[in-house]
């Protein structure tokens, strides 16, 4: 019986790394269902065969993917940019593209309750537990190092001997947030979205080691079977996906009198398409404007003379 954990059935096959869970996940189906990459994932399995091209979805932890990618195993592969930093090889890995989704950021968590650990600093030499050990490391150790610099110029000023600190980092796998009241940590390194999961903990922030997203990556140096043509392919669809969820096409009849005010609003991505209507000195325009602006263009459109303004939205789209 042939198995799709077979080096053969995966030849020539152009791999693309996928978390197998958790909160990137059905983010992901989107954007796959969005380019049209067409698979069927069979129970329990990691890997799938793409139906419509030589390729293969890898499914795995989010927190593996930069290494795999990194080291030329895949082609592509989705993660957060928490998890190629903190993964070490950020060097080996090139971002293509942000892509809009999973947006965090890693902080420092303390209880609210602890008046006397309201700094990072004051967090110096105790214990701090996260899933984030890489990068709580890095970060402790420069304050440490910061905190007993200052520490070693008062003492010696005050001709007293002093003892260095050394901030303690547990490694915990999950529910880091549940770490300081079961006194296993005086505070904890966790990612924060809303801010719902710190304060039913009784957390607050006081400190932020970095902003993450998810993100489209492929190896610096990629492997020799790589199929280029497909990867750019890929990307490119991908790509198309991320605009048509940006951008709406926005059209308006507008007199000529005002065009150049009202092209100086929607100027489009690369230029807006002006057409002459058959009434005497009046253009219709279609343009893509951001999703996000669209309330306010429509505003200064009206403002200008433009009429009939309406937008529509972009299934998918090239640029
Ligand atoms: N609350 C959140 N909001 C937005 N994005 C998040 C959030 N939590 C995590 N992420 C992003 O999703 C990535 C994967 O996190 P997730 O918690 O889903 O991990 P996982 O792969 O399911 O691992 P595990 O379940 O073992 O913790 C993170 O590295 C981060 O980039
Ligand atoms: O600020 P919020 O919107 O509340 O999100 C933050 C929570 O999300 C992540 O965990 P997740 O729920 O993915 O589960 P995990 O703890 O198993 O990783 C993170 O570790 C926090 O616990």
């Amino acid at each position: 019986m042939t198995t799709l954990f077979n080096k053969d059935a995966l030849q020539g096959r152009m791999l693309f790394a996928i978390p197998k869970k958790g909160r990137l996940y059905e983010k992901c189906l989107e954007l796959l269902s969005g380019a049209d990459i067409q698979f069927r994932r069979q129970n329990r399995l990691d890997v799938a065969l793409v139906m419509n091209h030589p390729m293969a979805l890898v499914f795995l932890p989010a927190a593996d993917i930069p290494r795999f990618v990194g080291e030329g195993n895949v082609d592509l592969g989705i993660t957060g940019q928490d998890m190629v930093v903190e993964s070490g090889l950020a060097d080996l890995v090139a971002e293509e593209m942000e892509l809009g989704f999973g947006k965090c950021k890693l902080q420092v968590q303390v209880p609210e309750v602890d008046e006397e650990l309201q700094t990072v600093e004051a967090l110096v030499g105790k214990k701090v537990a996260t899933s984030f050990d890489v990068l709580s490391r890095k970060y402790f150790g420069d304050l440490d190092a910061q905190v007993n610099e200052k520490r070693r110029r008062e003492a010696q000023a005050q001709g007293r001997e002093v003892e260095l600190l050394e901030t303690k980092i547990e490694y915990v796998g999950g529910s880091v947030e549940a770490a300081c009241a079961l006194g296993v940590a005086d505070g904890i390194v966790d990612l924060v979205e809303s801010g719902e999961t710190m304060r039913a903990c009784g957390l607050h922030a006081i400190a932020t080691l970095l902003s993450s997203q998810a993100v489209l990556i492929r190896p610096v140096t990629p492997h020799a079977r790589s199929n280029q043509a497909l990867i750019k392919l890929i990307v490119s669809r991908i790509r198309g996906v991320m605009a048509a969820a940006q951008y709406v096409l926005c059209q308006y009849n507008i007199h000529r009198s005002n065009l150049d005010a009202a092209l100086a609003i929607t100027p489009g991505r690369r230029a807006a398409t002006v057409s002459p209507l058959e009434d005497d000195g009046w253009s219709a325009v279609s343009a893509m404007v951001k999703k996000s602006e669209v309330a306010t263009v429509m505003d200064r459109l009206e403002e200008v003379g433009g009429k009939d303004i309406f937008t529509l939205a972009l299934d998918n789209c090239r640029t």
